[in-house]
């Protein structure tokens, strides 16, 4: 059954989400807000609350029914409904016993004046909440009936006072008014109100059995999904007759519209009787025989009898399955009924969403949604996640704008479950908290180009490495004191060259570095690289310095650098620009200092380099590693407040308590502040270089934000899958405009061969609208750098003559990144030319499964010719494909072993030496002798 939402119950129940989130508080049934859902027990402990609350306040007015309180009703739309009353239903109301069931209906506009008042039967059926007077229109009364209008009993499956009527009440306890909240489709119909309900209870009467009614939303609402369709039966038929005296509840059963035909079978008629209307939802009280009695199966019509009432009731459900389509949205793809957003309708979704939590965000069913995206050429199951890029084509079939929640909304609502709001915790800084922190540098450029050289010149020119011996680890990053202006200014420089790593972090929303050094070789120029490389820095609105390296090379050209860079907007000072250009040579550390000095100088008139020391800290993991003496080993870099030793944290779907922390030194430290980057021990598990890390209260809430992150990885992990680019789909993206580039990451286990590779694979014509980019290249094994790489650009790996180092296939795996691996470079290029030809299908080849020899044919009218046999060699499987051989020939081809069975039991495989029975579906032509050989078609790896 459908949850319910608290608002919407409260609509329905005539008070604000507000009193019904505090009544289920109190009720001690923790709900978040108005739009959460809720549990039918739960909806039916809140129903009887107010029932109760009810009851209490009403039970004077109950006893003295008033007349007409319909005209009391306020709110306007209720009022054409009361001007319609015809003069049966605006009597004044019939004694209790003559409403048995009548669950009083009143508008939600004016829950007051109605609950408890005693509504006489016939006012309480017209005033149901009638948004479309239309539907409001009570029906006609029925000829010869002393009916009233009350509603039929029974139909509401939510409340908790409802049942059937007992014995000896049958015509005249009906109303000849419509049934309440028997039509999810109408919004002028309401279920029954506590108030309602008090009064049948006063009247000692229980309306009928478990009728499979529309949920209560649908009532006060549009149409609900899983709501039949139009035309088809009357949901919620109830059993009637003395079948079941009070069934009470069956809620499950509301969800399901009664199958056509299958209405209740009145007055403890045999359900399957003659005269059984069309309809499906008819249910009669016990002890009913109004109408017809022992009619069966009965419809609407059916269950009223088949006098006028019936035809009134007739018109009336045409009048309504008018309006069930009026309102319905109109059918979309797949021939299914979906509610339709307006085009502008919001719909947020986390990453990695199923159909189902769409599904509950638009009130639909997601088995209709299902068809919907199958039909726009989608396959997906309901519980699947899926990428953004589906949702929106879903959503905009449908009227919703999909916002798929980013990272970090994502890890900021997060948070914010556990009352931590670090954006608030920022703005709430001053000037008087904030303290000036170092700048934080990435050393990025093309292969070769001299950033890992850069690097270590960096770490030695560090003015006080001598004390210690010069910096000794690698942690991911250092921290280097460099004298400018007669200070002393540290710098911290993420170790890891290249902008893989900063791509890699800037993918899980982390913002590491402030400053970007641009390494460009001066002999070589800008390269392909470099370019991505200050896209990326730029994409990312880092300040960038450029090194132009290798100056003492002979043919350094540093003056075409420049002239180069200024095309991609990096601008030298000389020239009127803003970006800092170095000459350095690595090799032999000259210009170093003035690098330094450039970076801080960019950085002190490009950003505010501030940060609140005094605060639990806040960072980045930039590296880790599993030690297999010190467990999980993590170098996080504080972006702010200061980490200590003992503090608990969790950093990504790691968590746990700081026992020890080292610098880059190899020195033991107790605290580190903001941009120190520092190695730590403690945690549970690795997390991931990107991954943000913060001080917790306790350790019991950074195990909690560890396993909630844990949970939406694997929500994301699981849409990833479908979504990445692989060779064989590479033509089909470009068709769906999704990708106009394949790009290539090539590890080889030579460089030579790599670049031969690399060399065959430019040449590839690659024809008009596609482009062929080698974004990475190298020697040794496919590592997690090359994954991550594949992954924000959605790369493909080539692996020639190596393989993924530990975890990486399984990353890969992970992240939907495909990679190939060849021994022979050939077979590499072809691969790669026909995927941009559109032409490169997975192969298969034919791998046997097994044999076996017919022994007995046995000849069955129902299965057609079954074939004794006995299992010669390997495996029989049932579905398996298969060939007949007779005397060394195929005398048939492309079968399949429709049916396999061991004796009389259905087996799904046979082994060698045993007996089985085949059957090969409509193929009949076994004799005794034959030999059925089963196969399978397996993906041949490319080699
Ligand atoms: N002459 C000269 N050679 C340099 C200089 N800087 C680096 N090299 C050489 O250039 C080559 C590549 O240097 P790396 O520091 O490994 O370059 P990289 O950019 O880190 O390369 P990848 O890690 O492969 O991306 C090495 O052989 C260095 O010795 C320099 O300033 N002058």
């Amino acid at each position: 059954m459908a949850k319910v939402r608290v608002h919407e119950l409260a609509k329905e129940l005539g008070i604000t989400s507000k009193d019904a989130v505090a009544k289920l508080q109190e009720l001690g049934e923790f709900v978040r807000s108005a739009s959460s859902t809720i549990e039918a027990p739960v909806v039916k402990k809140l129903r009887g609350a107010f029932r109760d609350a009810q009851e209490a306040k009403s039970t004077a007015p109950a006893k003295a029914p008033q007349p007409a309180p319909k005209a009391a009703a306020p709110k306007p739309a209720a009022a054409p409904v009361a001007n319609d009353l015809p003069a049966e239903s605006k009597a004044p109301a019939a004694p209790a016993e003559q409403a048995p069931a009548a669950p009083a209906f009143k508008t939600p506009e004016a829950p007051k004046a109605e609950s408890g008042s005693g509504q006489p039967e016939g006012g309480t059926s017209e005033t149901k909440p009638a948004p479309k007077p239309a539907a409001a229109r009570p029906a006609p009364a029925r000829p010869g009936a002393d009916r009233t209008g009350a509603p039929r009993p029974g139909n509401n499956p939510f409340a908790t006072s409802q049942g059937m009527p007992r014995g000896g009440r049958g015509d005249g306890d009906r109303s000849g008014g419509p049934r309440p909240g028997n039509n999810p489709f109408a919004t002028s119909q309401g279920m029954p109100r506590p108030g309602g309900r008090r009064d049948d209870e006063r009247g000692g009467q229980r309306p009928a059995a478990g009728a499979g009614g529309p949920r209560p939303a649908a009532g006060a609402g549009g149409p609900r999904p899983g709501a039949p369709r139009p035309g088809a039966p009357r949901p919620g038929a109830p059993r009637p007759g003395g079948a079941r005296p009070t069934p009470g509840m069956m809620p499950n059963r509301t969800e399901r519209p009664a199958a056509p035909g299958r209405g209740g079978a009145p007055g403890g008629a045999p359900r399957r009787g003659p005269g059984g209307g069309p309809g499906g939802g008819g249910g009669a009280p016990v002890g009913g025989g109004f109408g017809k009695g022992g009619r069966g199966r009965g419809g609407t019509a059916g269950a009223f009898g088949k006098g006028g009432a019936g035809r009134g009731k007739q018109r009336k459900s045409k009048r309504a399955k008018r309006q069930e389509l009026e309102q319905m949205s109109a059918p979309s793809l797949g021939g299914v009924s979906v509610p339709r957003g307006d085009g502008s309708t919001v719909i947020r979704l986390r990453r990695g969403s199923s159909i189902t939590e769409f599904a509950e965000k638009i009130d639909a069913n997601p088995a209709a949604l299902v068809t919907v995206l199958f039909h726009l050429g989608e396959m997906a199951t309901a519980t699947q996640s899926l990428d953004e890029g589906t949702f929106e084509v879903l959503g905009a079939e449908l009227g919703y704008k999909i916002q798929v929640v980013s990272p970090e909304d994502e890890e900021r609502e997060l948070l914010e479950n556990f009352d931590i709001d670090l954006d608030a915790e920022l703005d709430a800084e001053g000037d008087a908290q904030l303290e000036a922190r170092p700048p934080v540098v990435t050393v990025m450029g093309h292969v070769d180009h001299g950033k890992t050289r850069l690097l270590d010149a960096i770490r030695k020119s560090n003015v006080v490495a001598g004390e210690h011996g010069g910096i000794t680890q690698h942690i991911g990053a250092y921290q280097i004191d460099h004298e400018h202006e007669g200070d002393n200014r540290p710098i911290t420089f993420i170790d890891t060259p290249g902008h893989e790593a900063f791509t890699a972090m800037r993918a899980r929303g982390a913002k590491v570095t402030d400053i970007a050094v641009l390494v460009v070789a001066a002999d070589d120029g800008v390269m392909p690289q470099t370019v991505e490389a200050l896209n990326h820095a730029q994409a990312a609105n880092v300040p960038i310095v450029v090194a132009v390296n290798k100056i003492d090379k002979e043919g350094a050209n540093p003056d075409k650098v420049k002239g180069q860079l200024t095309e991609y907007g990096l601008v030298p000072e000389e020239y009127g620009g803003e970006t800092m250009f170095v000459h350095v040579s690595a090799l032999k550390g000259d210009g170093i200092d003035e690098l330094l000095e450039a970076v801080l100088l960019t950085a002190d008139a490009a950003l505010d380099m501030r940060a609140n020391p005094n605060k639990d800290a806040r960072g980045i993991a930039i590296e880790a590693n599993l030690d297999k003496g010190r467990g999980a080993v993590a170098t996080v870099l504080v972006q702010s407040g200061t980490l200590n030793v003992g503090d608990t944290i969790v950093a990504g779907v790691a968590h746990g308590r700081v026992r020890a922390m080292f610098n880059e030194d190899g020195d033991n430290v107790s605290e580190a502040g903001p941009s120190r980057p520092v190695q730590v021990l403690g945690l549970s598990t690795v997390p991931r270089a990107g991954d943000t890390f913060l001080v917790t209260p306790d350790e019991r809430t950074g195990r909690q934000i560890a396993e909630k992150r844990e949970a939406a990885d694997r929500n994301a992990a699981l849409a990833k899958r479908r979504k990445r680019v692989s060779l064989e789909d590479f033509d089909q993206a470009v068709a769906e405009g999704k990708v106009d580039t394949l790009n290539l990451i090539l590890k080889g286990d030579v460089s030579g061969a790599v670049e031969a590779l690399e060399d065959s694979l430019l040449k590839i014509d690659v024809g008009e609208g596609v482009a062929l980019r080698v974004i990475h290249r190298g020697v040794g094994a496919i590592t997690q750098n090359d994954v991550n790489l594949a992954t924000v650009d959605n790369a493909i790996i080539i692996g020639f003559n190596v393989r993924p180092a530990e975890r990486v296939a399984e990353l890969a795996d992970r992240e939907g990144v495909d990679l190939r691996f060849y021994t022979v470079i050939y077979a590499a290029i072809d691969d790669i030319e026909l995927a941009l030809k559109g032409m490169l299908k997975p192969e298969f080849e034919e791998a046997q499964l097994g044999t076996a020899e017919i022994r007995e044919v046995f000849r069955s009218s129902k299965f057609g010719n079954i074939a004794g046999s006995i299992v010669r060699s390997g495996v029989i499987r049932r579905n398996s494909k298969a060939r007949l051989i007779r005397d060394g020939v195929v005398v048939g081809d492309n079968l399949t072993v429709e049916s396999l069975r061991r004796f009389k039991d259905d087996a799904t495989e046979v082994r060698t030496d045993f007996e089985c029975g085949i059957g090969l579906g409509s193929f009949n032509d076994v004799k005794e002798g034959d030999i059925v050989e089963t196969y399978e078609m397996r993906e041949k790896p490319r080699v």
